[in-house]
């Protein structure tokens, strides 16, 4: 039996787009291609919507343009952009209709109307054929005015961790997932922490499919992703090799992920940044960043977004400032929130921008005279 035509969808935020993303296309093919029952003929990466609201999720037009840099030498997988173009979030099932769609009536069309070329040449305007914008630029050329090709699939290709996110409460639609699974296939990386066996086994509508996902183990594992990749940049660490060199360079001539000052969601970003920090008589505080409005209210401090100090200078900072915190107190996180506190604390406060937020005048810092052994932080 000849092996039947692929087109690899990937949605995800690519936020920033790393070499693990481009990566993921390698693996997949070379998996489906030796099973012999697949050719890949292409593949599309397709970033998800603004109104998606991940944390620290910059413009769509800025992962574009990355996702443009990144692809531009490729040779087989391109940007479609249909799905940040909507009005809101799409679902994933309908992204994947809607490539399988287009793919559909551009073969069809292919034996029905002129020849693309010839349509250039006659000087018809491919725009107005659908009276609409045109996001087509992701069809492989292999299609491109050929009426000879069979029917092709489009695959969801992603990651396990996507595939494990199908347990997560009111984040997939059932019908969504068996419609994804049944009509379209799964291709499934593994990554670490993940077991994506495991979950197919503990998952009816998945075991019945099984025969449309196919899990490729990396066994060059790496665990780039791009939330480290954000991390690394704004600590000021180096992301040579993690993400190509042209997305390394837009990164730092848009200064983007260095605070949140381009992020998508940073209403919603300094609500969830706000940390609570309590002490052992019970007495608990908010502390909360917001870059805009720096101003202190009785136990309330804001402190202006800036530099990339440790938890360690928070935690001297607050003893200095707040004679609470310090002998016999502990300065905790929200548990939940720890690890991302440490991360969002870390570079929330450096002492001359605090102190500028405190009362709008500089002044030396005070050092805490208390010991450092006493004011806990817990990471
Ligand atoms: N290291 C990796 N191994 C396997 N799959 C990956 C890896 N990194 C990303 N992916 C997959 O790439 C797709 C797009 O990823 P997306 O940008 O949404 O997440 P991410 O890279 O994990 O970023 P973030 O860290 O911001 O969540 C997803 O299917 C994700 O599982
Ligand atoms: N119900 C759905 O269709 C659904 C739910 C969660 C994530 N997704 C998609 O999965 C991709 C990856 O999302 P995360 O980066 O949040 O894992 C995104 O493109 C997102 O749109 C789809």
């Amino acid at each position: 039996m000849a092996p039947k035509d692929v087109l690899l969808v990937a949605c995800g935020s690519f936020n920033p787009p790393t070499i693990m993303h481009l990566r993921m296309f390698e693996i997949a093919r070379d998996h489906l291609e030796r099973l012999g029952q697949s050719k890949v003929i292409g593949g599309v990466m397709s970033p998800v919507h603004d109104a998606y609201e991940k944390q620290d999720l910059v413009s769509s037009g800025h992962r574009c343009s990355m996702l443009r840099l990144a692809l531009a030498d490729h040779d087989w997988v391109r940007l479609s952009e249909w799905e940040c173009k909507q009005s809101g979030w799409t679902r994933t099932r309908q992204v994947l209709q809607y490539h399988q769609n287009q793919l559909n009536s551009t073969l069809n069309a292919n034996c029905n109307s002129p020849h693309k070329r010839q349509k250039k040449f006659l000087g018809i305007d491919e725009t107005d054929d659908v009276g609409q914008e045109n996001f087509n630029d992701w069809i492989p050329d292999k299609l491109d005015g050929s009426c000879n090709e069979g029917p092709v699939k489009v695959m969801l290709l992603c990651g396990a961790d996507v595939l494990e996110s199908f347990a997560k409460p009111g984040l997939w639609n059932i019908k969504d997932i068996e419609t994804i699974v049944s009509q379209h296939g799964l291709v499934v990386i593994t990554r670490e922490g993940t077991n994506p066996y495991r979950f197919i086994y503990e998952s009816d509508v998945l075991t019945k499919h099984m025969s449309n996902i196919f899990i490729v183990t990396e066994w060059i594992s790496n665990e780039v992703s791009s939330t480290k990749v954000r991390r690394a940049h704004r600590r000021g660490d180096s992301i040579k090799y993690l993400v190509p060199d042209s997305v390394m360079k837009y990164i730092d001539q848009n200064q983007l992920y260095v605070d949140g000052s381009n992020s998508t969601t940073n209403d919603n970003k300094y609500q969830r940044q706000s940390e609570l920090i309590s002490n052992r008589s019970g007495g608990i505080r908010h502390f909360s960043c917001d870059p805009s409005t720096p101003k202190r209210s009785g136990r309330v401090v804001n402190f202006k977004v800036k530099s990339h100090e440790n938890i360690s200078k928070m935690a001297e900072f607050l003893g200095a400032e707040f004679g609470s915190v310090g002998e016999g107190h502990e300065l905790c996180l929200n548990e939940e929130n720890m690890k991302r506190s440490a991360m969002n604390l870390s570079k929330v406060i450096s002492k001359s921008t605090s102190r500028d937020c405190l009362d709008g005048r500089k002044r030396p810092l005070r050092t805490s005279k208390r010991k450092k052994s006493s004011r806990k932080v817990r990471t």
